[in-house]
């Protein structure tokens, strides 16, 4: 599949772009008008950039409004088109893209549409230049692919064919099946663009929201999977105006969106595998990846060892032993729950979530995806006989590690620390239920696809929470069966009202368990301060569920939190926070699948009264 990006995906300059776009490994770009005309290269300059780089300058854009009008103002309009014509010849551009009129549409009548695209295809054979007709979704008269494919049609040139792109289609709920039965060679170009559902007006919608594929809630494997069956062969472009993106580094959203590429080949590849083939795109497979089974560990690193074990103590776990090459790593065990401590930093680094194990049924294999998905592999050290650890970079700088699943028994890793071979099966935590992790504002998106692309897990529709310092945006990757659960938050960026945002939001290990009072009670034996729960919040519970007094009143006593859905109940407390991580210990009853986001205000409320000196 020839990959494409338009460069107002990207940050930064001109150059700049072409060059993350030529590191990122796309095959080409689409010059978007505005970044050409801020550039200070001239177009030979341009060209000869491209062709050092290796990238195909596959597509001009935008030219606007130049159908549906008075014939006086189509006279000015092909005198404007000859000017670009000239300017893409010496950019050695030969396909513009025409969007659909919004601005100046005065006759509502194919023929006349049709007409006036033929003379610009006159003029632009002449040039030995393409168009591409597209339908912006909010055009004047033609807002629809089917409608703007008629024009096309009944314009009858060859230098005219139509430009498809998935957020115009899908953001209108138009059924995509009918790409099928266009003629291959009238596609001139494909644009993709996810974006998550949102309810807005479609111009606000795409000129803000759009996101790579896989980002968002279109279905964009079914898109491509029209274009295959339609026996499409020509670029496969990202076109995302994003908010975000624009000022995000250069390098990363490249990097980000030919991994959305990837993915997407792949997927769409697997979608349509059984079908006849007629794969002119020639998609390119990706190793298989399975779901993660479960957790294998968690790695916290911290500056703050007394504190840290103290608090792993008090929640229940026993240390299980100290590295024996690694001198500052030492792992606490409860039950099938590993938690490794990595002391091998200064006393006030901040404590944080520094790496994550999950099993996963082919480490080799995993590895080998990411790294083709463009995921930077972790750099290991270990002694001879010590096992390999595979891992890379999240987003985030999180460091994932693909590890073999140990069936009933403890992983050979902690064999290295003297651990004990045997789970204790009557511990009262059960599993990590889920790890919620802080994402950097900007780099929110591409952790979605990198969780949804490196190890096959699914976003869950995004929430939003308030807090004292602002919405947090909320959404949960989880495997289909649960067994691995990852809530990714984005934090209010600013912190205006002091510390507590800074420069980290907190995270979080939540621990299963299924006697939520005792793990609290134990806790409190062992000197754990639990987040404090407001008086009002029981009063409110008791009435927003009907609780009876006694019940809530053994909640309050143990801070514990509550919440009840159709399939069952929810009963969960909070540690207090150290550096950038807490510890939450939940029970789930019944079915249960949420995790008490009703309850998630009150607890940043009272994170951020305790981080606060006035309370
Ligand atoms: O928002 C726009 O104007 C615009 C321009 C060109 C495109 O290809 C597009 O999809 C949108
Ligand atoms: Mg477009």
């Amino acid at each position: 599949m020839r990959t494409s990006i338009a460069t107002v995906c990207l940050s930064g300059t001109l150059e700049e772009k072409m060059h993350a776009a030529a590191a990122a490994g796309f095959d080409g770009i689409e010059v978007f008008e505005q970044d050409l005309v801020v550039s200070p290269s001239a177009p030979e300059q341009i060209r000869d950039l491209a062709a050092g780089l290796g990238l195909g300058l596959d597509l001009y854009q935008p030219f606007r409004d130049a159908e549906a009008v008075r014939p006086e103002r189509f006279v000015a309009n092909l005198k404007r088109a000859e000017a670009k014509f000239r300017l893409m010849n010496r950019l050695g551009t030969t396909t513009m893209l025409v969007c659909s009129n919004v601005a100046t549409a005065e006759i509502d009548e194919d023929e006349v549409m049709a007409g006036q695209l033929r003379a610009l295809g006159d003029l632009a054979a002449d040039h030995g230049v393409r168009l591409a007709y597209e339908a912006l979704a909010w055009g004047t008269f033609v807002d629809d692919f089917e409608h703007a494919q008629r024009i096309v049609d009944l314009a009858d040139h060859p230098h005219v064919g139509t430009c498809l792109d998935s957020f115009h289609i899908l953001s209108r709920g138009w059924d995509p099946a009918p790409i099928e039965a266009i003629a291959a060679e009238k596609i001139f170009f494909v644009q993709l663009a996810d974006a998550p559902l949102l309810h807005m007006d479609v111009l606000s919608w795409s000129r803000h929201h759009r996101v790579f594929p896989g980002e968002g809630d279109f279905d964009m494997v079914g898109f491509l999977s029209h274009l295959v069956r339609a026996g499409y062969d020509g670029p496969v472009s990202l076109e995302i105006f994003n908010d975000a993106f624009r000022q995000a580094d250069v390098h990363r959203t490249a990097v980000d969106g030919l991994r959305s590429l990837r993915w997407l080949e792949d997927r769409t590849r697997r979608a349509l595998a059984g079908e006849p083939a007629r794969d002119r795109l020639q998609l390119q497979p990706l190793p298989p990846v399975e779901e993660p089974e479960g957790y294998d560990f968690v790695e916290i690193r911290t500056g703050r060892l007394g504190e840290t074990t103290r608090l792993l103590h008090q929640l229940g776990f026993a240390l299980g032993g100290h590295h024996q090459s690694k001198e500052h790593v030492q792992v606490w065990v409860q039950g099938p729950v590993r938690i490794v401590v990595n002391n091998d930093v200064a006393l006030d680094d901040p404590t944080e979530v520094a790496a994550l194990g999950f099993e996963v049924a082919d480490p080799d294999t995993a590895l080998e995806r990411a790294i083709r998905l463009a995921a930077r592999p972790v750099p290991r050290t270990q002694e001879p006989g010590e096992q390999v650890l595979r891992g890379v970079f999240a987003p985030d700088g999180t460091e994932i590690f693909f590890c073999r699943r140990p069936g009933n028994a403890v992983p050979a890793w902690l064999g290295e620390f003297g651990a004990d071979e045997e789970l204790d099966p009557t511990s009262l935590i059960t599993g990590v239920d889920h790890i919620n992790m802080a994402q950097p504002w900007q780099h929110y998106d591409e952790a979605v696809l990198f969780y949804t692309s490196v190890l096959a897990l699914a976003a869950q529709p995004a929430q939003d929470v308030p807090g004292p310092s602002g919405l947090v945006r909320s959404q949960v990757m989880r495997s289909s069966d649960a067994a691995v659960r990852l809530p990714l938050n984005v934090a209010p960026a600013a912190a205006e009202q002091g510390s507590f945002v800074g420069a980290a939001y907190p995270e979080h290990v939540a621990l299963a368990c299924t006697d939520v009072v005792a793990a609290a009670r134990r806790a409190r034996r062992r000197g754990l301060e639990l987040l404090p729960v407001p008086q009002n919040y029981y009063e409110d519970l008791a009435t927003r569920f009907d609780l009876d007094e006694a019940f809530v009143g053994s909640l309050q006593e143990l801070d514990l939190l509550y919440d009840r859905d159709a399939q069952g109940e929810f009963l969960h407390f909070y540690t207090g926070t150290l550096g950038t991580v807490f510890f939450e210990v939940v029970e789930r009853r019944g079915g249960y699948a949420g995790f008490g986001a009703p309850n998630a205000p009150v607890r940043l409320a009272a994170q951020y009264r305790r981080t606060h000196a006035q309370g």
